[in-house]
This record gives C-alpha cells, structure tokens and sequence, in this order.
C-alpha cells in the first residue's frame, strides 16, 4: 500500500509522509493496483514501485505488515510475504478528524507507535470524498486488529465537511473523535505554504487574505486557508451529532513542545495503557521538531518527512496582527465549547 510500502531487504515498512492530495491519489492507485493483488506474492514489488520515496521508517513489529493501506493483508516472514488472516477488519472505534496543518500526521504516527493502536496509513476520505463506495469499501481498508487492540484512521478535513458528522455518525455515534487545533493564524500560513510548495507562481498570502490587500480591511473567509481555522463554527456541527464528551482536543503547540505529555492524554482518552512516551521522543535539531527514537536494537530514528515542519515564508506583521483579531472572538468561542484555553491569544 502507497503508505505502508515494505522494503524486502530490511523488512521495515517504509512510510512515506506525503500531504492530503497526495494521499488521495495514491488511495485511489491502490484501489486499482492493489486490490486484484491481494495475498499474490508478488504485491511487496508491485506496491513497492507505486511509492518510490522513503520518508518515514516505522521499525514496531505489528506494524511492519503490507497490504491493504498497510492493513495486515500481508506480514513478512524472514523476507517473505505470507497472507495474514489473524484478526478482523473493523471501522474504526477513533478517528483523527482534524485540524489540517494541526500536526494529524505526527499523532498518528506517535500512536502507531503503540502495539495496541493499528491505523490505515494513508488518508482514506471516505467521509467526504468517497462515501458513495460504501461503508464496506472503507471498512475494508482497516487493518486487522484483534481483540482490545484500537483501528484508527486520520483525514483531517471530516472536521470542515459539513455532511461528516452526520455520516460518521451513521456509522458510529460512539466513535471517539480526536481533533489537533493549532493557532489558526499559523495553521493557515502552514496551509499557505503547502500549496505554494506545489504552486510557487501563487499569489501572496497577504492578496489570498484579504479582499484588498493594500488596506487590509476585510478578511476573505471564502479563502479555505482562513476557513479552516473558523474552529467554533466547525464544530458546531459536530456538536449536533456528538456529545463533547466523545471529542479529545490536541494542542498542536504541545504536540511539539512536549509529545510525551500530549501523547499520555490521547492514550487515557482512547482506554489505552500509557506505552508511548518520554522515552520514545528525542528532538531533533536540524529538524526542528521532536521525532520517535529507534526501536530497540533497530533501526534508525525516526522523523516526519519534509512536508511536515516546512519553513514558512515571512509575512508583514500587520496582515499577522489583522488575522489574529480577526480570529480572537472565534477563538474564545472555541475554548468556551471545547473547555480548554490553548492560549492562542
Ligand atoms: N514531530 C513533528 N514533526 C514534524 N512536523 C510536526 C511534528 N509535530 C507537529 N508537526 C506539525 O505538523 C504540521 C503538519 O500538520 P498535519 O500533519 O496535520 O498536515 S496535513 O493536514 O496532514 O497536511 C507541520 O506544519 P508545518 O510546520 O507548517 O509544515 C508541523 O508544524
């Protein structure tokens, strides 16, 4: 599978921390590749060649399976690849919802980290994007979990589609929803930056912002990169289908400042024992962001790729401070919903 490829020779499923478009497309090649491949020996090559580049190395054991989004279909023994029928496939009792450019791809990784948390690697957007194949298709593209182990998913944008809560809940109405909030003035130039990345003839972030860019007077919510940090609004129509209760805000802040104390609430809230922590974070000084240490007695340190942590290019203060009032109403609004002050003020 695009996200959880298997390299033969050192048997470490090789992880490649791709953004949300990327993801999509290559969920969709997997559809079409995969599929027809399942449990044939030669789909490590296949899928292999589908994602040719390497970012992220997950070294734990359960996780170093193949097949299905990484989901179990297939494990390597000694090299070779032999059908994994141990388990069932199960939607998933968590789920990452969001918030893009929050830091879902460090917490899912951080989780899998846990030998009781499986997650489908890539992002499947079955909520938005592909609800119309059907509650078996996504089911279908779970890993194997056995008893009192957790199957997780994360696509970040079910927080900002309207139809989500309503679907998930169709599915589920006690599915645990985790959502990682991120100061929305730096979410959105972090949104900024990826699509520059893809895009560099793209306006200034400063034009995109504002209806006019010289005054600076009316922010344009019709911009996704500000929409997005509208976090009160979004979660108003959660709130409609799920009590508060079933929700677990994450600092995208301390996710980074301290991983192992973040990372002791998302294990309490999902019922999990507290596995993953300090001893499993160091941080990495030319990244600048804490990555996982090696497994014992294997392989190597472990960071996110380079989508993740990209330098942001400057922008004029002023626009800066604009978007920060701009937000500051809708920023109390959220800490009063969601019970917590991430101080973003
Ligand atoms: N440990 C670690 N390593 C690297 N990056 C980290 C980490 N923890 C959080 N972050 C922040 O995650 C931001 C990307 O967020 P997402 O993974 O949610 O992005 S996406 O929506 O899936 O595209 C990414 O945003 P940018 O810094 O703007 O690239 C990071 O700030």
């Amino acid at each position: 599978f695009p996200k959880g490829t298997f390299d033969q020779q050192t048997s470490v499923r090789k992880y490649d921390a791709q953004d949300n478009i990327q993801d999509s497309v290559r969920l969709s090649e997997y559809s079409r590749v995969a599929q027809p491949l399942r449990n044939r020996t030669d789909f490590v090559t296949s899928l292999s060649s589908v994602s040719p580049k390497f970012a992220w190395q997950m070294g734990h054991p359960q996780q170093q399976m193949l097949g299905s989004a990484g989901t179990g279909e297939t494990v390597s023994r000694g090299g070779i690849p032999v059908s994994n029928s141990f388990g069932s496939k199960t939607f998933p009792q968590a789920i990452i919802i969001g918030v893009k450019k929050g830091g879902t791809r460090a917490l899912l990784e951080f989780l899998r980290v846990h030998p009781d948390v499986r997650a489908v690697g890539a992002e499947p957007h079955f909520f938005d994007r592909f609800y119309d194949r059907g509650l078996e298709w996504y089911r279908n593209l779970m890993p194997r979990t056995l008893e009192g182990q957790v199957t997780m998913e994360k696509t970040p944008s079910y927080f900002v589609t309207k139809e989500a809560p309503l679907r998930l809940c169709a599915m589920n109405c006690d599915t645990k929803l985790i959502v990682v909030v991120r100061d929305p003035v730096t979410r959105a130039v972090s949104d900024y930056t990826q699509t520059l990345s893809k895009n560099p003839g793209l306006p200034s972030f400063q034009s995109l912002a504002f209806r006019n860019s010289s005054s600076l007077d009316t922010i344009d919510t019709s911009w996704s990169a500000v929409r997005i940090g509208l976090y009160a609004q979004h979660l108003e129509g959660w709130l409609r289908h799920f009590p508060l209760s079933h929700f677990l805000f994450v600092s995208g802040e301390r996710l980074v400042a301290d991983p192992a104390g973040e990372m002791g609430r998302v294990q309490d809230f999902l019922g999990l024992k507290r596995i993953v922590g300090d001893k499993h974070f160091y941080f990495n000084q030319t990244k600048g962001f804490p990555c996982l240490k090696k497994p014992e007695g294997s392989g190597r340190p472990r960071c996110l790729g380079k989508s993740k942590g990209r330098h942001h290019p400057l922008i004029p203060p002023e626009a800066l401070q604009k978007l920060r009032d701009f937000y500051r109403p809708f920023n109390q609004k959220f800490y009063h919903m969601s019970g917590q002050d991430f101080g973003w003020d």
